[in-house]
């Protein structure tokens, strides 16, 4: 698939609009911020405006102990009346809305419409294939996945991959962008639902799912069991890894010989539960008990004070550049 060249280098971008401001798009301005860019939003809810700017202002702290490019700053955002008037001169574009299929298809086909000819547009899906949301764009090749992780400020991983009709240019020049952005990117060759990481985390969120339903564990257990085991090593090494060396000196071979045949064994569920109102009441109840009397605010500023402790304890603070500096 051809499509227009873009209109600058990765190195070279400096304006990036950012349209859907909720949790995620939110999270990316404020990152796309402090990274030193110019950065315009536009969200159709009335109170978009005033919620976003708490966000940045909540991230903030965060990212000034993280270290704050130069000139970065959070009066740089500009939050526009229109769709239009959002993409008008951007570089590059996140797509953040709701997940719903048609709504993505739909807004990804006006964005295309109205963003200048060649610029990327990424989309945040956590999920979706771009075969299936490319399908009503003209110019479907210069759409692509750039799945963040929350908050997109502080977790430095996105995995970009393309669609069916996406050219190779633009997962190229997206993969680029984002490292030049200061994030941590996985370059898929192929699309897979979920892609990479979500698949994995879904895995363990359809188990947590069944033992609440089943009152085998509840929500604190299931947190515990990451938080004060697994979660500890995966913060720095990856689940491979790690099992490797559950095969002592025999590494991985010692390991699958050892437990590889119990992966067969009746405990393993394949089926996602029935996320019935009993179930949703119990983990939603079982959350709240769990936050112990702390609002979703101090949980924020606690996971980013936890997020940025562990980058800097393992020393994968992100390289701190401006806007400009790569290109130099
Ligand atoms: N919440 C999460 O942990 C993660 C979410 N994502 C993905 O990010 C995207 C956004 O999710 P959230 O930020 O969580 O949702 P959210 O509900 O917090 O925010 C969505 C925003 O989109 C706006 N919106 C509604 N219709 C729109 C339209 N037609 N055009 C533009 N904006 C519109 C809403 O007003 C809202 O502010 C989804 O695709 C989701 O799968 C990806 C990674 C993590
Ligand atoms: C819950 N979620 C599927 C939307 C989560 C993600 O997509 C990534 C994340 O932040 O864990």
């Amino acid at each position: 698939m051809t499509s227009p060249t873009p209109p600058c280098a990765p190195e070279d971008v400096r304006r990036v609009a950012c349209v859907g401001a909720g949790v995620i798009g939110g999270g990316w301005v404020a990152h796309f911020l402090a990274r030193g860019y110019d950065v315009t939003a536009w969200d159709p809810a009335p109170d978009a405006e005033p919620k976003l700017r708490r966000l940045v202002d909540a991230a903030w702290p965060a990212l000034t102990r993280l270290g704050l490019a130069e000139g970065a700053c959070a009066n740089r955002l500009t939050v526009a009346a229109t769709l239009q008037e959002a993409v008008a001169d951007a570089q590059f574009v996140q797509e953040s809305a709701p997940e719903k299929l048609e709504l993505k298809r739909n807004l990804l086909r006006r964005l295309d419409a109205a963003a200048p000819a060649g610029v990327v547009i990424a989309s945040s899906t956590s999920g979706y294939p771009m075969t299936d949301m490319q399908t009503e764009a003209a110019d479907p090749g210069r759409l692509v996945v750039g799945h963040p992780f929350n908050p997109p400020y502080l977790i430095p991983l996105v995995e970009v991959v393309g669609g069916e009709r996406t050219s190779a240019g633009t997962v190229a020049w997206a993969s680029r962008f984002y490292e030049v952005a200061g994030k941590s990117v996985i370059t898929m060759d192929r699309e897979v639902p979920g892609f990479i990481a979500n698949r994995l985390q879904e895995a363990l969120w359809r188990e947590a799912l069944h033992m609440i339903a089943n009152g085998e564990a509840t929500v604190r257990e299931i947190d515990a069991s990451i938080t004060e085991g697994p979660g500890l090593r995966w913060a720095f090494m990856g689940p491979m890894l790690t099992f490797a060396l559950a095969g002592g000196e025999g590494g991985m071979a010692h390991m699958l010989d050892h437990f590889g045949p119990s992966l067969k064994s009746p405990w393993t569920r394949l089926e996602a539960p029935e996320l019935d109102r009993k179930l949703y009441d119990a983990v939603v109840a079982g959350c709240d008990e769990a936050a112990d009397g702390r609002t979703i605010a101090d949980l924020v500023a606690e996971r980013d004070r936890g997020v940025i402790d562990v980058l800097r304890a393992t020393g994968r603070l992100p390289r701190q550049r401006t806007a400009g500096e790569a290109a130099e």
